[in-house]
C-alpha cells in the first residue's frame, strides 16, 4: 500500500510550452522514495523537457512541481542529476577530480576527510584513477560521460536523475553501469531516460512514455518500443 508520505516529488497539471509549440501536455504523476522510474520515447517528445521541471531548472507554463518529505512540502530536495547534453565547454581548463567535487558544492557538513575519501572513491566506481589529473578537453566521450556520472553519484544523492546515461559508454561500461545502478537501486529513488530499454526496464517499478503526453504502461512486452500495447 502506498502512503500519503512516501511521495517525494508531485506534479500536478503541467502544462510546457515553448513559444506556442506545447511540448508536454497535462502531466500528472507522483514519484514516491525508493520509485524507479525508466522513461523512454519518441526524440523530442519531451523527456529532456520533464525532467528539468523535475528538477525545477525549468518553470511550467501552468501547473506545479512540488518537493515533499514526509508529506511536508520541502523547498530543496537532495538530488544528483546527469544532464543529456554536456553543458560543460571542453575547453574549459578543469581536471576530472575537480569536475566530480563539483558534485559535492550542496554539501556543506561534509569535512575534509570524508570529501577526500568520497572523491577517490568515485574516481575509482568510475574507472578514472588514470585520467583523475586530466583537464576534460583531453578525454574521449566516454570518459567524460563517466565523469559526469561520478559528479553526479559523488553526494550520494536521495534522488539520482540520469539522462540517457549510456550515451557514449562502451560495453564494458555500459554493464559496469547497470551494475552501478542495480546497487544504488536499493536505496536510492532513480529516475532514468533512455531509448535503450532492454536491460532498465527490468530493473525499474515503473515504466513510462513521454510524447507530449505522460503514458505509465501497465505491462513492460512491448514497452522498450515506445508503445504501452500488450499486442
Ligand atoms: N529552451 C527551449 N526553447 C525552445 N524549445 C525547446 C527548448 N527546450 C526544448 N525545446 C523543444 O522541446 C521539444 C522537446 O525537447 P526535449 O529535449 O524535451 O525532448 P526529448 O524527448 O528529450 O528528445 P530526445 O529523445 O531527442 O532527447 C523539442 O521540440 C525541443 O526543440
Amino acid at each position: 500500500m502506498h502512503s500519503q508520505n512516501d511521495i517525494l516529488i508531485s506534479l500536478s497539471d503541467i502544462y510546457m510550452q515553448y513559444d506556442r509549440k506545447i511540448i508536454l501536455r497535462d502531466i500528472n504523476i507522483d514519484i514516491r522514495r525508493n520509485d524507479f522510474l525508466a522513461i523512454t520515447g519518441p526524440n523530442g517528445g519531451g523527456k529532456t523537457t520533464l525532467l528539468r521541471l523535475i528538477l525545477r531548472l525549468a518553470h511550467p507554463t501552468r501547473g506545479q512541481v512540488r518537493y515533499l518529505n514526509r508529506g511536508v512540502p520541502v523547498k530543496n530536495l537532495s538530488i544528483g542529476y546527469l544532464p543529456q547534453k554536456n553543458l560543460i565547454d571542453s575547453r574549459f581548463p578543469i581536471t576530472v577530480k575537480e569536475v566530480i567535487e563539483l558534485g559535492l558544492l550542496a554539501d556543506k557538513n561534509i569535512n575534509d576527510a570524508e570529501r577526500r575519501k568520497r572523491i577517490f572513491d568515485t574516481i575509482e566506481l568510475m574507472g578514472l584513477q588514470d585520467h583523475a589529473g586530466h583537464a576534460i578537453g583531453e578525454l574521449s566521450g566516454g570518459q567524460l560521460q563517466r565523469t559526469l556520472i561520478g559528479r553526479a553519484l559523488i553526494s550520494h544523492p536521495d534522488i539520482l536523475v540520469l539522462d540517457e546515461p549510456l550515451s557514449y559508454l562502451d560495453k564494458h561500461y555500459e554493464h559496469e553501469l547497470y551494475n552501478i545502478i542495480a546497487g544504488l537501486a536499493a536505496d536510492t529513488t532513480i529516475i532514468l531516460v533512455s531509448h535503450e530499454m532492454s536491460t532498465i526496464a527490468g530493473m525499474a517499478n515503473r515504466h513510462i512514455i513521454v510524447d507530449h503526453e505522460l503514458h505509465e504502461c501497465q505491462a513492460t512486452r512491448h514497452y522498450a518500443h515506445a508503445s504501452c500495447d500488450e499486442e
